[in-house]
């Protein structure tokens, strides 16, 4: 079966979208940013105060943007390093480049058939379907503009790629190597990621996913399994055997009443401390570059309570444009091409679960909402 790296020819697909986040580029931004975000989500006042307080504490401005560009030069490079010559765009859910209007440059310079890197490497709403009813809305505002229409393919997610997780073994390892010596080898790796609501957790992945069936879903289970994956490679690399490792949440928000995803990476420091544990690392495997939850909710508020516990810590770094992610990009890009064509393809997947699925079904990370249409779906 021909492997996707051996692959070059992207048929069907004409173009690639990077689908991101988006962030604010100056203090002006910051709020109508927030409104972007949260519109009819029901998330209260004084959280959104306070993350506003966060962006304005670097000068309204999220990494996220320039990360985003930096990843697109990436691609740009390692597609014409590796002889496939098509064109990359960028959109955005919340800032500009707005997704409906990167959409309608590609239907203008003739684009048809449109291949989609989603930067969220998991199952779950936010991360998946959340962007697919971003895409139907774009699409369906071309429809009304009389613009002809596109299709837009998801490519699977990435969160087990070996161009994802090898990344992220180095970067712990990185990590690990800024801790005092005295303490390296006794440092818990604690990873990181999004909170979400519990009910969204149960939910995520698709209906037929036997990780979907496991407690907190194919969510949980994903990012579980990506622990393990590095642990081991960490283990195998230090030899230092058996190091504690465990998986905990950031940047929550929400009411208080509904229960989310939990411990907090603020509190589990503070258990790791109480049990004598002498120092950890932080490794945000949720997020794909080092954006705002990262530098406010590790490098800031996560770094200041372990300095109040004289616990040390270092923070790995996320995997943002690292060659070897680009390349996974191709390869996922021209994998897809492959299936599309009808041809076998190896299809590449760390870990215990296997690769996503290419096509999500409608039950696939429900809206915890009401449900919504969406695009790339069967
Ligand atoms: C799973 C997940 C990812 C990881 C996957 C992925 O990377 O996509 C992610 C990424 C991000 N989240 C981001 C920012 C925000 N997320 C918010 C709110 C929420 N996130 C949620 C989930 C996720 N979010 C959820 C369930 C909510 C509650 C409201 C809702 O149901 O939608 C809010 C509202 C205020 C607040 O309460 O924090 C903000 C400002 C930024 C940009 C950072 C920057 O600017 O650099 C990024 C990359
Ligand atoms: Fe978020």
């Amino acid at each position: 079966m021909p492997d996707s790296r051996t692959l070059t020819d992207p048929a069907p697909y004409d173009a690639l979208l990077l689908l991101s986040f988006g962030g604010p580029e100056g203090p002006e931004d910051v709020v109508p940013f927030l409104e972007n975000v949260t519109r009819g989500r029901g998330i209260p006042k004084e959280r959104l105060a306070e993350v506003g307080k966060h962006y304005f504490l670097f000068g309204g401005v999220s990494p996220i943007n320039e990360q985003n560009r930096e990843l697109l030069a990436a691609l740009r490079e390692d597609f014409s390093g590796h002889g496939l010559d098509l064109p990359v765009y960028w959109g955005n859910r919340n800032w500009a480049p707005y997704l409906v209007d990167t959409l309608r440059e590609m239907a203008s310079d003739g684009h048809r058939r449109i291949a989609v890197l989603a930067t969220s490497a998991y199952a779950g709403y936010s991360g998946c379907r959340q962007y697919r009813e971003n895409l139907a809305d774009a699409l369906a505002t071309l429809a009304e503009e009389g613009l002809p229409e596109l299709r837009v393919d998801k490519l699977r997610h990435f969160y087990n790629h070996p161009g994802f997780v090898q990344p992220m073994i180095d970067a712990t390892l990185a990590a690990l190597a800024e801790l005092p010596t005295a303490v390296r080898d006794r440092a818990h790796l604690a990873f990181t990621t999004h909170s979400i609501p519990e009910a969204m957790a149960e939910t995520s992945g698709a209906p037929q996913d036997p990780a979907r069936g496991r407690p907190g879903g194919a969510y949980v289970a994903q990012h579980l399994d990506v622990a393990r994956l590095i642990a081991a490679a960490v283990e195998e690399a230090t030899g230092v055997a058996d190091r504690p490792w465990e998986l905990v949440y950031q940047s929550r928000s929400g009411a208080p009443h509904v229960p989310w995803l939990e411990p907090d990476i603020c509190d589990h420091l503070e258990s790791l401390h109480t049990a004598g544990v002498p120092a950890a690392v932080m490794v945000p495997i949720g997020f794909v570059s080092d954006h705002m939850e990262v530098k406010y909710d590790l490098d800031t508020e996560a770094v200041a309570k372990a300095a109040e516990l004289g616990l040390p810590v270092a923070r790995a770094a996320t995997v943002g444009a690292d060659a070897r992610f680009a390349a996974a990009v191709r390869e996922l890009l021209l994998e897809r091409a492959a299936v599309e064509r009808g041809l076998p393809v190896e299809r590449r997947a760390l870990g215990g679960l296997g690769p996503s699925h290419d096509v999500c079904a409608v039950a696939c990370c429900p809206n915890p909402r009401a449900p919504r249409r969406a695009a790339a779906e069967i």
